[in-house]
């Protein structure tokens, strides 16, 4: 089949090479000229384990090609929406500009049984604005929204092994729930459960189900207050409930709280589509669940204070990781580079350190410190902190770092590391939710 993808950023550019790898010709557009150059070479522009290797094997085949001219689009049966939906300046609103923009720019180059598929997580409500719009310049050119469950850092095996597809489709929805099947067909053959509904709830079940997972987060997070006023450890409580079946361990992991380009702006979008429609009450927990959220990256400030003495002006701070997870180079809204320049801004020389994430967090906080190193990053550190867990910082030896520091502190933002075995090492062991 012959797809186009319009968006080519963390989804879009993971949604067109594992298109092509499922034996579809793919067309990938986007408006950002180095992006395409580098797709073009078969580079992908940002880190994602896997991609490289599917990049290159796609370009090979000779069905991946990617352009900045959106006409390059027709012919294509099927064109996929991968703009980014980034929270508004000064508002918690969804800025749909990207997708309007791009909708607005496919129109002319669709054809008569042509399919528009929303992948972006858009307000409830987009679609259907979206589909009048199409229907009324292309007679005969259908939309469906088929919202993207991908993690980064899991972004290939997601696309091709998901737990679900959900597409959202018009009242007569047969010819374009039909031509997705023909674009998924290997998935489906593999028994992937796929929910056929209207493009509403096709829309809220995406934003749904990254509020349930930042309610889970939160969740933790709040218990991990508790424990920090009675002494009990969240970790221990974590593993505990988590046991009950109906509760689950995943997404109980306490620290540092949830960042990246998708859970923080999608709750607030939710919030703000929530109040336009009159039912901002429906979704008011949600603004706890932020709150507890930031509430953790103060409270990680905090504690570096306390180690310090009560300020960190002037005291060397080592940061180990910078992204907003680990395996992913994305700083969007990410805890530990918030957490660094607050601790900056309170006038302490902080030493960043990341495996994948130093350039985006440079262009975001030009004025911060980057080194290539744990060695350089610790050199004299009165405390290190830990904010991202990358395997090699979960992995460290305290006897190794101990020949860095100035004083063997570790603050432990995402309760990665054994305390038993820094304690035993002579570290000041702290963390967020236990002892
Ligand atoms: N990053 C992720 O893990 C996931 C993202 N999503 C959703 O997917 C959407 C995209 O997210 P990301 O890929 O992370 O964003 P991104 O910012 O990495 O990529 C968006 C891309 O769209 C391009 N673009 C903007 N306007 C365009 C236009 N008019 N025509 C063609 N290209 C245009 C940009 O240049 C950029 O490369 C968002 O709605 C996000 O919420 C959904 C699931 C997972
Ligand atoms: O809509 C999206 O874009 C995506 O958002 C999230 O995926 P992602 O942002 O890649 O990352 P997650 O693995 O969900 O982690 C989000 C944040 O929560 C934090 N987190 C996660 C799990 C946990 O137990 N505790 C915790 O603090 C992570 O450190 C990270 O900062 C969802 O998991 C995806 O299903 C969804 O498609």
């Amino acid at each position: 089949m012959q797809l186009s993808v319009i968006g080519c950023g963390y989804l879009g550019a993971v949604h067109a090479a594992c298109m092509v790898s499922l034996g579809h010709e793919v067309v990938g557009i986007d408006v950002d000229p180095d992006k395409i150059k580098a797709l073009a070479n078969g580079d992908a522009p940002f880190f994602e384990p896997g991609l490289p290797e599917l990049l290159r094997t796609a370009m090979g085949t000779g069905r991946l090609s990617f352009s900045t001219d959106i006409a390059d689009a027709h012919g294509a049966q099927v064109h996929f929406v991968c703009v980014g939906t980034p929270q508004k300046a000064g508002s918690n609103a969804a800025d749909l500009t990207y997708v309007d923009a791009s909708v607005t720019s496919l129109i002319p180059h669709l054809r008569a049984g042509d399919l528009v598929v929303g992948k972006s997580t858009v307000p409830v409500g987009t679609a259907a604005r979206l589909a009048a719009q199409i229907a009324a310049e292309t007679p005969g050119a259908m939309l469906a929204w088929n919202p993207e469950f991908l993690r980064e850092g899991y972004a290939v095996q997601d696309t091709l092994t998901p737990d679900r597809f959900v597409y959202g489709v018009p009242e007569d929805g047969s010819a374009a729930t039909a031509l997705l099947d023909t674009v998924y067909a290997q998935a489906l053959a593999a028994g992937t459960p796929r929910i056929v509904t209207d493009y509403a709830t096709a829309e809220l079940v995406k934003v749904a189900a990254n509020s349930f997972l930042a309610t889970k987060i939160s969740f933790i997070n709040a218990m991990a207050e508790l424990c920090e006023v009675t002494g009990a450890d969240v970790t221990e409580l974590a593993d505990a409930i988590g046991l009950d079946e109906r509760i689950g361990r995943r997404f109980l992991n306490a620290g540092l709280g949830f960042g990246g380009g998708c859970l923080p702006k999608d709750i607030r979008a939710f919030m703000a589509r929530a109040d336009e429609l009159g039912a901002d009450q429906a979704v008011g927990f949600l603004r706890e669940v932020d709150a507890i959220n930031t509430r953790r990256r103060v409270r990680m400030v905090d504690l570096a204070r306390e180690v310090n003495g009560g300020s960190v002006e002037g005291k060397r701070i080592a940061v180990l990781g910078v992204t907003f997870k680990p395996n992913s180079d994305d700083v969007r809204d990410s805890p530990a580079l918030d957490v660094a320049a607050q601790l900056a801004r309170l006038g302490a020389h902080v030493m960043i350190t990341d495996p994948e994430g130093i350039d985006n967090a440079r262009r975001r906080h030009p004025h911060l410190t980057y080194v290539s190193t744990v060695a350089e990053a610790t050199a004299g550190a009165d405390a290190v902190l830990l904010l991202t867990e990358w395997r090699e910082y979960r992995d460290l030896d305290p006897a190794v770092l101990t020949k860095f520091v100035s004083s063997r502190t570790i603050l432990d933002g995402r309760n990665a590391l054994d305390p038993a075995v820094w304690r035993a090492a002579g570290w000041s062991y702290r963390a967020l939710g236990r002892q």
